[in-house]
Parts: C-alpha cells; sequence; structure tokens
C-alpha cells in the first residue's frame, strides 16, 4: 500500500528531525491545492476560465484563475499560523499576516498559477511554492525579508493539475511525488525518489524565439537539431507544453533539459522566467533528483536576489547537458 503524505511527513520529522511546523505548513498547502485542483477541473461550470482583464505587477494580463488561486493561497498562508508573510508574482508587495490571526516562523512565495496560457484549452497547470525561513515569527514582515538565495529554502515544490493532480516537493531529502486519490482526498507517494538521468534525449525551448537568443543559446541549440549528422552525433525530440511546472514535471519522471533562456526582445526582462516563485524552487527540485539548474553563468540557488519580481534565464535538467551549454556561455 502506498504511503500517505502524512505518515511520509511524519517519517521526516522522526528520522530527519524536521520541525513539525514545517511539515504541518506542507501538509496545508497540499489541502490548500485540492481546493484550486477542483476549481480547475470545474472549469467554465465554475466560471473560471477566461480573462480578468486586470494586469498584474510585471504588466500581464490576468487570467482569472491566477487571482482566484492567488486568493486561496494568500488565505491558506496567512491564516495558517506558520506564517510570517507570503510573497507572491501575482502581487507587488509581500504580504502580512493579518492582525487576529497567529504569526510563524516561515515565508512562503508562490506562483499561485503557473501555465496561465494553458488555462482555456483545458492543458496542464500548476502552483509552485517555495519556503524561506522568517528568522523568527513577526508581524511586520518587508520585501526585503524574502530576498535570500535558493540554498536558504526549507522547502519547494508544486502541484500540477493534469491528468491526475500530483504533489512534488523537497525538503533537501531527496524529490518524492504524490497523487491525489480522488476517491479518498488523499495523496498517495507515487514516486518515492525521483531521478534524473544525467544524459538527455529530449529538450525543451520556445524556438520562436531563436532570432533573439544570445550567441552561447543559438549555438547549443543549433547543435542539438542537427541531431545525428552534427557534434552531437544523436537525435533529440523536442516538446514546448508553455508551463514550466510542465516541463519540469516531464524532466524529473523522464528526462531531458529545459530553458528559457535571456533574449533581447525586451532589455528590461533579461528572461522570463521569475526567480523567487519560478527558478528557485524548480532549481532545488532539480538538483535534489541528481539534476543541475543554471542561469548559464552561476547555478541558480546561488544568485543573491535583488528584488521580489527579478527574473532569470533557466537552464535546467539532466546534468551532462546543463553543464555543455552552461559551458559555451563562459
Ligand atoms: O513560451 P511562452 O509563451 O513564452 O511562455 C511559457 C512560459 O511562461 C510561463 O507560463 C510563465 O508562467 P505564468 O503563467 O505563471 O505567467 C512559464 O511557465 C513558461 O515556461
Ligand atoms: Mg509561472
Ligand atoms: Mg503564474
Amino acid at each position: 500500500m502506498a504511503k500517505t503524505l502524512d505518515l511520509y511527513l511524519h517519517d521526516l520529522e522522526v528520522h530527519h528531525q524536521v520541525d513539525p511546523r514545517l511539515t504541518a505548513l506542507i501538509n496545508h498547502l497540499a489541502c490548500t491545492c485540492k481546493e484550486i485542483s477542483f476549481k480547475v477541473s470545474q472549469g467554465a461550470l465554475a466560471g473560471v476560465l477566461g480573462s480578468a482583464g486586470s494586469e498584474n505587477v510585471q504588466g500581464e494580463t490576468q487570467k482569472k484563475l491566477d487571482i482566484i488561486a492567488n486568493d486561496i493561497m494568500c488565505r491558506a498562508c496567512t491564516e495558517s499560523g506558520f506564517v510570517s508573510g507570503v510573497a507572491s508574482e501575482e502581487m507587488d508587495h509581500a504580504l502580512q499576516v493579518p492582525e487576529d490571526c497567529e504569526v510563524g516562523p516561515y515565508l512562503v512565495l508562490f506562483d499561485p498559477l503557473d501555465g496561465s496560457s494553458n488555462i482555456d484549452i483545458n492543458v496542464s497547470i500548476g502552483t509552485i511554492f517555495s519556503i524561506l525561513p522568517a528568522g523568527e515569527a513577526r508581524r511586520q514582515v518587508k520585501d526585503e525579508d524574502f530576498l535570500q538565495s535558493g540554498r536558504h529554502q526549507l522547502a519547494a515544490g508544486y502541484v500540477i493539475y493534469g491528468p491526475q493532480t500530483q504533489l512534488v516537493f523537497t525538503l533537501g531529502f531527496g524529490t518524492t511525488l504524490f497523487t491525489l486519490d480522488l476517491g479518498t482526498g488523499n495523496f498517495y507517494q507515487t514516486v518515492e525518489k525521483l531521478e534524473i538521468a544525467p544524459q538527455a534525449k529530449e529538450f525543451a525551448i520556445n524556438c520562436s524565439n531563436m532570432r533573439h537568443w544570445e550567441a552561447p543559446v543559438q549555438r547549443y541549440i543549433t547543435e542539438l537539431l542537427a541531431g545525428s549528422t552534427g557534434p552531437r552525433g544523436k537525435d533529440y525530440n523536442m516538446r514546448w507544453v508553455a508551463a514550466m511546472v510542465a516541463e519540469v514535471h516531464r524532466i524529473l519522471n523522464r528526462g531531458g533539459i529545459f530553458m528559457y533562456p535571456k533574449d533581447n526582445r525586451d532589455p528590461s526582462k533579461p528572461g522570463k522566467l521569475r526567480l523567487m516563485y519560478e527558478a528557485n524552487p524548480m532549481s532545488w527540485l532539480v538538483e535534489q533528483a541528481g539534476g543541475r539548474a543554471t542561469n548559464g553563468k552561476q547555478n541558480i540557488l546561488d544568485i543573491q536576489p535583488e528584488g521580489l519580481h527579478q527574473r532569470v534565464a533557466v537552464f535546467l535538467g539532466a546534468k551532462e547537458e546543463v553543464e555543455l551549454v552552461t559551458s559555451y556561455h563562459n
């Protein structure tokens, strides 16, 4: 019989001395994402599809579900009693815990709904989260309190809403996968430890941006596309779901490399993905599964953040491929 999430988290407390408040927070996030999962599965029936007609701090048009998922995550976290504050891709600044709620020792950061362009077409989307230490439980948090490198993460994970709803997370003891059983409402462990092979046969990149990439990326992709007749001497396959959560999920389950490089479309956006809500949690999950993650120059987890909504180039997945494309930059 597969292990329940409760049992797995209890084992972490017993065998790895993980703070019970942290395991309780993970459990709380898993329950919260069940609520989002239900709304996603209802789609038009719950009136959650389509545009909200508003823009977020990054100037992107918000979907109704971006806002719904953000509200659900904010409420659940700030009322949990385990956090001192939250930060989200969808909000300009960090959110405080209401006066009438307990505060706790953690900061939670999230991309409430990743893959927004997939919502209305019933293709995989997800919620990505990262947990940092607050230092101490406190009433007032500032944006600067969240500016800790990915190495400081205490937990990271995501819930993917696909054909199955699955929770993937790490607390630094490997990356593990749970599947939601719609019959019992419980998450059961279906893969104990995910492992990414060092070599890859698949790559994921939005090739429509090729003319805007820097020379090292142009070179690397040209070599992959040349297949067995080029310097790599083998054929590669390509995938692009347009949701980082789905790309990373595929790589954790069957390998490959994912890239969203810096490009020269808009000088104010060096890379599309957000360091704090997307790149850091995904990089730690990938590292804990034996893979690598860089921005082309350095390990993503070592980047000292300068802003809550900072963007970053991302190369992650199979160790040898990530090291090769990184070496082309250096
Ligand atoms: O290929 P495109 O259209 O540039 O966008 C794909 C990328 O944008 C994102 O969807 C951004 O995430 P959000 O939906 O959270 O804004 C990534 O998940 C994905 O890798
Ligand atoms: Mg996203
Ligand atoms: Mg999002």
